[in-house]
């Protein structure tokens, strides 16, 4: 059996994943991506943001106050330069100065307040669509994980949504202060002079050409530097934890190399990010230095012909800084926007993917369980093309032991996959005590099934709590009863913290064979109808082997069991014997109908008890 790919919340601790990897199949849940439509994508972020109503108001109202402030500034200039520089009235020029440092002081308080209450605003809305996006994980199927790696996921739900707060954060304030002050200024220049506001006006068109064709460029290299840091974070996750391996085939070496290739595709995805954003800066500067002249040069002239002051003209430069600032950090800001728009489109990616749990249909609740279960004609594939299970029948009594034996790849595992509805069949039906599974909530039917796999998770914790995880109510005395059942009290009273010793989410201060014995406990405590049982192979020594063996003899009486079963001295007992190859059913019976009848089992069965001897 596959270890687990992700913790789903079951009698047992995980659900068996399986190979799959980048580009796998991940037939039944193909994302449902959304056309990429910025304007969606914004309307969808404001969405997030306008739950923050009070702190968003309280931001604009800010802004709004800020940006008049910046506003009053060149105007007094002007008046400084007309009504007191030209007039020598020096007293007058005192007071004004006071006045406009006390005007200027104001302003950046306001600015500080308002920055203060956007940070709570952007971190707020982010802490949501974080919450979001983990909920989602939680509720996706299997074959979603199937097909990603953990990093890219993991990538999705704090780089993007990092990336979307740090935009959120200086944006959406920035591009306001901007809009206001470009309408301002605008609104200040032309009640100045009309004419000289028309000379300023005429590199406009020059801005919005440059700002629209960099912006374009640069959202699509942003993506490619969040796809290229979703790699990185993926061939890391995936190095760190097989590191045994790693280092077992003497690996590192070559791990390093790899690593070394990609993270030169996300440096290189990075710098050219960065050079095609960074564009927008000089252009600019180029284009606004090319209308302050002009506004110089037509304001000089017009001044020698006394059609306007040099006060005039002083304000109306200033102003036409401040008109050009805005354009500029617009331009600026909306690369900045491009960015979390890149990020907020990977992350609504995963919140627009259905979960398991959308369908209307399977919604049956299954009473006191008996369990029986039935398999008729079951035929499934993990890609549809490519049927892995082949016309698969067979009934379990309430209380059977079925196991199922068989090569590695027959798919065992497979049959368990569907019993727990990790994936739905394509044709037939499995039913428990008569019921049609895809019609039962698979909440509820996980519920009933408690499973022990071969590859124990546990979670960084203590080991009451990972006990626990099958029953979240149980006291602590059900939580020792379960222990002792499943025969691990012995060697958790041992430990110097017994049952509150801390656990790694690895659990590498625990040999295999007690893991395996805390998820027995866990599934004792979660008391289900029917068990899938996988029985270990790793080199458990023979004692806590029994330990084990014992354990699950417990916990499968009065159950209906499936043993996934790898070694046949353990299985002899078994009501029927499944013997699986190449997803059909090659046999079935009991021990000693099997071995008469000579068959498959019997070859198994003898080549392993040869080996024995
Ligand atoms: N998530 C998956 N995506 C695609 N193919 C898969 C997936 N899981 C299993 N398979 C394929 O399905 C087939 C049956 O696999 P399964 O895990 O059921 O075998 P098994 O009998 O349990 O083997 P083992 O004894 O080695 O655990 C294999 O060919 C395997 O490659």
């Amino acid at each position: 059996m596959k270890p687990p790919s992700s913790p789903i919340g079951i009698g047992g601790p995980g659900g068996p994943g399986g190979p799959g990897g980048p580009g796998g199949p991940g037939r039944n849940i193909a994302p449902k991506v959304r056309p990429k439509n910025t304007y969606a994508t914004i309307k969808r972020l404001w969405s997030y943001l306008g739950r923050q109503r009070t702190g968003m108001l309280l931001a604009t109202l800010l802004t709004l106050l800020g940006s008049v402030v910046g506003l009053v500034g060149p105007y007094l200039m002007g008046k400084a330069v007309d009504d007191y520089i030209i007039p020598h009235d020096y007293g007058g020029l005192v007071r004004l100065c006071l006045f406009m440092l006390g005007f200027y002081v104001l302003g950046n308080i306001v600015s500080w307040v308002q920055s203060y209450v956007m940070t709570g605003v952007s971190g707020r809305t982010v802490q949501e669509l974080r919450h979001d996006v983990f909920d989602r994980y939680q509720a996706l199927p299997l074959p979603f994980f199937d097909s990603r790696s953990h990093g890219e996921l993991m990538s999705r739900a704090t780089n993007d949504i990092e990336n979307v707060s740090n935009s959120l954060n200086q944006s959406v304030i920035q591009m306001l202060t901007s809009i206001i002050t470009l309408i301002g200024s605008l609104i200040m220049m032309l009640r100045l002079n009309l004419a000289l506001t028309g000379v300023s006006m005429v590199c406009i068109p020059l801005m919005w050409i440059a700002t629209k064709k960099i912006a374009e460029l640069s959202r699509t290299n942003f993506k490619g530097q969040q796809q290229a840091l979703g790699a990185l974070n993926g061939f890391i996750e995936e190095t760190v934890s097989g590191q045994n391996t790693v280092k077992a085939f003497r690996r590192e070496a070559a791990a390093v190399r790899q690593f070394q290739a990609i993270n030169r595709n996300l440096n290189q995805a990075g710098i050219k990010a960065q050079i095609v954003s960074g564009m927008v800066g000089p252009v600019m500067n180029v284009v606004n230095n090319l209308s302050f002249a002009l506004i110089a040069a037509v304001g000089g002239w017009m001044a020698l012909h006394d059609w306007t002051t040099i006060g005039v003209i002083v304000s109306l430069l200033t102003y036409s800084k401040q008109f050009n600032r805005p354009i500029n950090e617009l331009a600026n800001q909306y690369n900045m926007v491009q960015s979390a728009i890149a990020g907020a489109e990977r992350v609504f990616e995963v919140l627009d993917t259905d979960t398991e749990f959308e369908e209307q249909r399977d919604t049956h609740i299954l009473d006191a369980v008996k369990g029986e279960v039935v398999f008729s004609e079951v035929t499934f594939g993990y890609n549809r093309e490519r049927p892995i299970l082949k016309h698969v029948s067979f009934a379990a009594k309430p209380g059977d032991k079925i196991a199922l034996v068989g090569p590695t790849g027959a798919g065992k595992t497979t049959i368990v996959n569907l019993l727990t509805r990790f994936y739905d069949i394509d044709a037939g039906s499995i039913t428990i005590d008569g019921v049609d599974i895809r019609q039962v909530d698979k909440n509820h039917l996980r519920g009933k099934l408690g499973m022990v796999l071969q590859d124990a998770y546990v979670f960084s914790g203590s080991i009451r709590e990972n006990i626990r995880y099958g029953r979240l109510q149980a006291t602590d005395e059900e939580i020792e009863a379960a222990a002792k059942l499943a025969n691990a009290d012995s060697f958790i009273t041992k430990l110097p913290q017994g049952y509150d010793t801390l656990l790694t989410s690895e659990g590498s201060n625990l040999s295999h064979g007690q893991r395996q014995l805390l998820t027995i406990a866990r599934t004792i405590l979660a008391d289900p109808a029917i068990l899938i049982l996988d029985e270990a192979t790793s080199s458990i020594d023979t004692r806590t082997e029994m330990h084990i063996l014992d354990a699950m003899r417990t916990l499968m009486k009065g159950r209906t069991s499936f043993v996934i079963a790898h070694r046949l001295s353990t299985i002899q007992d078994a009501d029927r014997i499944i013997f699986i190859r190449d997803g059909e059913i090659a046999e079935q019976g009991t021990h000693r109908q099997l071995l008469e009848a000579g068959g498959l089992y019997y070859e198994l069965f003898t080549s392993q008890f040869q080996r024995v001897v």
